[in-house]
């Protein structure tokens, strides 16, 4: 039949199903959204094509508008085209008018789509293009699978497309992400599989949204089943600072069966859980990673919780840090963005840290060299009530030992022959009312280590060639990558300056230990790389990078991806980018270490999430989790919902160690 036959009898066909005279039953978005192309809009099913195209610059501005939220929309795509490409398939975005603002396709199959009219600043809205994934995904609210003949206009039928939308914390629209053939011959249940991850995508990218959309407000994550807190999948509400709900996610509705936002948003959070406000926020502050039951108030349900404080929100918002919803801010250092990441570990480090140097307690930090000491001393600096002060750094193993006294203590002039003509002041007095940091501690010459101690015990110093003391106000943090207890037993440091510096000592985790090796590796990407052409990193690549042993850890991993981007093509780091040691030990599959220390429980899926996983094992157990949750853990439904055997649901089971029982 040729194209013109087609469009006629797909008109008829629509016609007749808007008059209701239709035999075959329709999908109810499908018909509803015919009945407003003809009637709403007027539109006629066999008219001819005339895409509406934005102008280039209105196309940035556009994408300007959807700000960092492009950004992440970009990562998730490229994961979610990782799941699907090979099959015919591109992955689209569009914002809450239906234009599309950035599309992933394989090379080979552009033309197909340009054709079809799926380009960069197309308007998909059901005004312009009659019923599709993009234009009706915006009109209904919700996720849309459009396949073939269900498109209104007959140019459109061989397209198939899946669109669910990005909602804000209020439920509002930000966008539509897509997956569009250009001519599919998919089963419903290969539809549906790709409806179930487009959907899982687009909620990544809400979730992220919703975590950076209150900065100031405790959010309150949880979930029936302990495991899922901190996943895709978790309830979240925001709650102000006098304890009133200020948003809430679609998952706290669903689990919480309040199927109108405005019956939660508004009302104390003591009026929905049965817990005190200020339990929440001693929660917030003194345990934010441990996962606490709580029940509902009106059935008594149970839920697990955690509950992420303001200051912790505050601080991610100010940094604009990536999705984790566990990351922290740095800062600002050296112009660049720093974090101390989403470790489990390294954020119990964080807390006990914030709250005894707040108090001007000492903190000695033990970690191997390039475990980011430094970088975590500038964390509590600038996380600290005297940010606006200076951070002095003072290299105790690189200065001379000559020198080292003239450069901690200052000297007056004339204290010696090549002295300044007018004194110098030394770091210390530098760093007073700020933050002095003594990195390299071990390596301080015994002497010094006696001056050093009446220092911190004085609260004075004397320079060189003075003989004035002048009063300084210290916050100390001393590092070492050597361990001080045992030089102090081997008496190579002062005993009582230990005990000085030590009022806490927090042991830095090794990188091949840390279970956000991804998320760092992501960070230091971005900071590595050009804002105007972001690096992104092939999925092989990326294993080997999360498989190696990194002996210098995130400064060698640094310089690894500074070489690679450097080296690269079309911004895109391939394994044949990364240096011989690393491709070496992929070849002899040398995994990393375990994690040797223990993870709460909570936490661990997350962790095992981010760092044993490539993206594709990441979104394929996202997907067995979602799929199994909505089908209530029954393995029956949820293999044919995936479209697979139950054989292959639970040989997938045991691959991804999802635990069948409660
Ligand atoms: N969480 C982080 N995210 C991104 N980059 C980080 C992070 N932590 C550290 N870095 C980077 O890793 C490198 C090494 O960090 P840093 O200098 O703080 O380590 P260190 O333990 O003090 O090293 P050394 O023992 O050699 O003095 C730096 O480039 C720093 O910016």
């Amino acid at each position: 039949m040729s194209d013109s036959a087609l469009a006629v009898r797909h008109a008829s066909r629509v016609l007749k199903a808007v008059r209701g005279e239709l035999r075959t039953s329709l999908a109810p978005h499908v018909a509803k959204s015919w009945d407003r192309c003809l009637t709403e809009y007027g539109m006629v099913p066999d008219g001819a094509r005339a895409t509406a195209v934005l102008e280039p610059s209105q196309l940035r501005e556009r994408q300007q508008r959807m700000g960092e939220l492009l950004g992440v929309a970009r990562a998730e795509m490229e994961s979610l085209y990782e799941q699907i490409s090979g099959s015919g398939y591109a992955v689209i975005l569009a914002d809450a008018d239906a234009t599309i603002l950035h599309t992933i396709t394989d090379p080979t199959l552009k033309r197909e789509f340009r054709h079809a009219g799926l380009w960069l600043g197309a308007l998909w809205d059901e005004r312009h293009e009659g019923t599709n994934g993009i234009g009706t995904a915006v009109a209904e609210h919700a996720p849309v699978t459009v396949h073939r003949d269900e498109h209104f206009m007959g140019y459109n039928v061989t397209l198939s497309c899946s669109g669910a939308p990005i909602l804000d914390a209020r439920g509002g629209l930000l966008g539509v992400l897509d997956a569009s053939s250009a001519n599919s011959s998919d089963t419903r249940l290969i539809q549906r599989h790709t409806m179930a991850l487009v959907t899982m995508s687009a909620n990544l990218i809400s979730r992220f949204h919703f975590l950076r959309e209150f900065p100031d407000a405790y959010i309150l994550r949880f979930h029936s089943r302990p495991e899922f807190v901190g996943l895709l999948h978790e309830a979240l509400i925001a709650v102000a600072g006098d304890g009133t709900i200020l948003a809430v996610n679609e998952s706290a509705m669903a689990q919480l069966g309040h199927p109108d936002r405005s019956r939660l948003v508004g009302r104390p959070i003591e009026s929905v859980f049965q817990f005190a406000f200020s339990t929440l926020q001693q929660r917030a502050a003194n345990d934010p990673r441990t996962i606490w039951p709580i029940r509902e108030v009106e059935h008594g349900r149970r839920f697990f919780a955690l509950v992420r404080s303001r200051e912790q929100a505050g601080a991610r918002a100010a940094d604009g840090g990536p999705r984790s919803a566990t990351l922290i801010s740095l800062g600002q250092e050296g112009g660049g963005r720093r974090h101390v990441g989403s470790d489990p570990s390294m954020l119990h480090n964080l807390n006990c840290a914030q709250q005894l140097f707040g108090k001007r307690v000492p903190i000695l930090l033990q970690g191997a060299t390039g475990t980011g000491k430094e970088a975590f001393a500038r964390v509590l600096h600038n996380a600290s009530a005297w940010a606006g002060k200076p951070f002095v750094a003072v290299n105790c193993g690189a200065i001379p030992e000559s020198l080292i006294e003239s450069e901690l203590f200052g000297y007056t002039r004339g204290a010696f022959t090549d002295a300044d003509r007018h004194g110098r002041p030394g770091k210390i007095l530098q760093s007073s009312g700020g933050t002095l940091f003594l990195d390299e501690i071990g390596d301080m010459p015994l002497t010094l280590q006696t001056r050093l101690l009446r220092v911190i015990e004085e609260f004075e110093i004397v320079p060189l060639g003075g003989d004035q003391s002048i009063t300084v106000d210290l916050h100390v943090i001393s590092a070492s990558h050597r361990d001080i207890r045992q030089m102090v037993q081997d008496g190579d440091f002062r005993e009582d300056l230990y005990y000085r510096l030590n009022g806490i000592t927090l042991q830095l985790p090794l990188l091949r230990e840390r279970a956000d090796r991804a998320e760092l590796i992501e960070t230091l990407l971005r900071e590595e790389s050009d804002d105007a052409a972001p690096v992104s990193i092939q999925p092989d690549a990326l294993h080997a990078l999360l498989n190696y042993h990194w002996p210098g850890n995130i400064r060698q991993l640094r310089n690894v991806l500074r070489t690679a981007a450097a080296l690269c093509q079309d911004n895109t780091i391939r394994i044949s980018n990364l240096p011989q040691e690393l491709l070496d030990a992929a070849a002899k599959g040398v995994p990393a270490p375990p994690v040797a220390r223990e993870l709460p429980i909570a936490l661990t899926p997350n962790a095992a999430e981010s760092c044993c996983r490539t993206p594709l094992d990441t979104a394929e157990h996202a997907a067995l989790l979602r799929e199994l949750e909505r089908n209530r853990w029954n393995i029956t439904h949820t293999a044919d919902a995936l479209g697979v055997s139950r054989n292959t649901l639970y040989r997938k089971i045991r691959k991804h160690q999802i635990p069948l029982a409660e």
